[in-house]
Parts: structure tokens; C-alpha cells; sequence
């Protein structure tokens, strides 16, 4: 298998847990697995190890004229593809990345995964689902220094990137259009699109029209059972980024999120009419 580091990061990368059955950097790009877009559209290929299932999935599949598809062949090898995947936590997102890059990787594409360094909730070394499924990766606080890090020769050579966390990266718009309509590369981005309050979550809505494929993917409401579509959290913190697992945050169905928002907005007013009470009494 032939490895793409370059000597300046084979020492960093030698730090990140040895892989068994999937190679972070493995042989380069075929261009026959390149064609083959489609089944990023067709949720069966996802392979997903967890209960969550699709809320839905749209990809780009006009038809198109000779002429255009002549062009289109023209610029192929230096255009690439952008597909999202998005939902609440728990609803496997990181479990769908894993699987797809582990598919890009058998198909002989040379991939890597970068996450956001403010995750710290599994170490940074590894993007790591909820039940415990890993893969090596990048932990970065920008995807703009991604190139430099991981060396220019070695980028070159790179077909896949996933993107893991993406809600945390400011620049997500700008480097996904620069890999995919320059660099050629396909993106993977899981992220949460919105956040505790339901609002957009960082860049990941921006890319939207970005994107060759969008997959929404829903966990199980973790009060009534039923698909889950927003991130409830448990305590009255109110800073849009917390980091946390289930010790902060369930997924919940819309009638237990509206209901768990009640609970949530009433305990923390019971809570700041005490501490004024108790201010009054000093
Ligand atoms: N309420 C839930 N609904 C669905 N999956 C859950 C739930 N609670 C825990 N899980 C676990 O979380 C896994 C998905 O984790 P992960 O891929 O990390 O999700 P995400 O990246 O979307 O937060 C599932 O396979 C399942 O084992
Ligand atoms: C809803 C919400 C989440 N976060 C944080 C909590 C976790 O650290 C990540 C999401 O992780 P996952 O892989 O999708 O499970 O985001 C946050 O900071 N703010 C929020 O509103």
C-alpha cells in the first residue's frame, strides 16, 4: 500500500491508532470508482451501523444534453462533489461518514478525516460515534491550514475528505468550494445543521447550495421512541457552543422538544427568581 505522507508528517501521523481494516492514506484514485456518484443518493449504500434513519435525501441527477455531458467529461478530472450529511446528535452522522469513507478507501481512494479541535469529548486523534466506532483523524481549529498540515504533495494526491463536527469550522464555505470546484476532491461534511434552540448551527446551511447531496438524518426521540429531529439540552446553559454527549444533550421527537423546552426555560427561571430572592435578602 502506498503512503501519501510526506516525511514532514509521517512522524505526526504515526502517533494517530493503527487501523486494521482501513487505511487513512491508502493506494490513489481510480478513475473508474470516480463515475460512480450515485450512490451517494441511495441510502441503502450507506451501510449505517445505527437505528437512525433518513429523513431524506436530494441529489442532483438531471439529465443532460450531449454537449453538456462533453463538457462535463472535459472538466472531470479536476471537479469534485460536496454531500452533507446533517441531523441531530445520536441520529448518526459520524457512524454514515465512517462508513462512507471506509467505502471511498476500499474503492482505492486515498481519503482523510479532519474534525474540529473543539471536540475533545474522545481525545482528538479520532472521530468517534456515540457508540464507540473510530476512525484516525485531523483535529484542526480551521480547515484553512488543512493543505499546509498535511502537506501539499500529500493533498495533491488526496481524492476524499471528510469533515466531521463541521457546525465548528468558520471557513467551512470557502474550503469546501475550493476542494471540490479547484482541487477536484469529494467532501464528505457531517455536522448538526441546527442547535439547542433549533437556529443554524455554524456554516453547515450555507453549503447547502454547495452540495451535490444532502442526506437529514433523524435519531429516536429518546422520551416517546419516535424519529427524532432536534437536540434537546438538559441543563440551563445557554452559550451555543457546549460540548457534551448525554450528559448534556437527548434527541427528541417535535412534541418533546416543545415540551422539554417548557421544562428547561421554567426550572431556569425558578432558578434566577431564587437567586434574585435570595440577592434581596442580603
Ligand atoms: N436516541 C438515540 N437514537 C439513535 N441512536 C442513539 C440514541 N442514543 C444513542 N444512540 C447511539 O448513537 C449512535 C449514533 O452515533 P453517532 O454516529 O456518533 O451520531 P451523531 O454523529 O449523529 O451524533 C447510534 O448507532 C446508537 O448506537
Ligand atoms: C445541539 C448542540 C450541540 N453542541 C455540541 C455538542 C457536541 O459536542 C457536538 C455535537 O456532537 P454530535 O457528534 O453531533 O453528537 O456539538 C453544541 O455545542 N451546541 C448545541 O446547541
Amino acid at each position: 500500500m502506498k503512503s501519501i505522507l510526506n516525511p514532514k508528517f509521517s512522524s505526526l501521523s504515526s502517533n494517530f491508532p493503527k487501523l486494521s481494516s482501513f487505511s487513512l492514506f491508502s493506494r490513489p484514485f481510480t478513475s473508474s470508482f470516480r463515475n460512480n456518484q450515485s450512490r451517494f443518493s441511495n441510502p441503502l449504500c450507506l451501510n449505517q451501523t445505527t437505528t437512525a434513519t433518513p429523513l431524506f435525501i436530494v441529489s442532483s441527477t438531471n439529465s443532460i444534453s450531449k454537449s453538456q455531458n462533453r463538457t462535463l467529461q472535459a472538466t472531470a478530472s479536476t471537479s469534485g462533489d460536496i454531500h452533507v450529511i446533517m441531523g441531530p446528535m445520536f441520529a448518526g452522522k459520524t457512524s454514515s461518514l465512517i462508513s462512507r469513507m471506509k467505502s471511498e478507501s476500499a474503492n482505492g481512494r486515498n481519503v482523510a478525516i479532519i474534525k474540529s479541535s473543539k471536540d475533545t469529548r474522545y481525545g482528538l486523534d479520532s472521530i468517534v460515534t456515540h457508540d464507540g466506532a473510530k476512525l484516525p483523524c485531523w483535529a484542526l481549529s480551521d480547515l484553512s491550514s488543512f493543505k499546509q498540515k498535511f502537506g501539499v504533495d500529500a493533498y495533491e494526491q488526496l481524492d476524499v475528505i471528510g469533515i466531521d463536527e463541521a457546525q465548528f469550522f468558520d471557513d467551512l464555505y470557502d474550503f469546501c468550494r475550493e476542494a471540490a470546484d479547484h482541487d477536484g476532491k469529494t467532501v464528505i461534511v457531517a455536522g448538526l445543521d441546527g442547535n439547542y434552540l433549533r437556529k443554524r448551527f455554524g456554516s453547515v446551511l450555507d453549503i447547502i447550495p454547495l452540495a451535490d447531496s444532502i442526506t437529514k438524518l433523524t435519531a429516536r426521540c429518546e422520551i416517546c421512541g419516535k424519529n427524532a429531529l432536534f437536540t434537546l439540552r438538559k441543563t440551563q446553559d445557554t452559550q451555543v457552543e457546549l460540548i457534551g454527549g448525554v450528559d448534556v444533550y437527548m434527541p427528541v421527537c417535535r412534541q418533546h422538544y416543545v415540551n422539554g423546552q417548557v421544562a428547561v426555560e421554567t426550572a431556569r427561571h425558578v432558578v434566577e427568581s431564587n437567586k434574585v430572592e435570595c440577592g434581596s435578602h442580603t
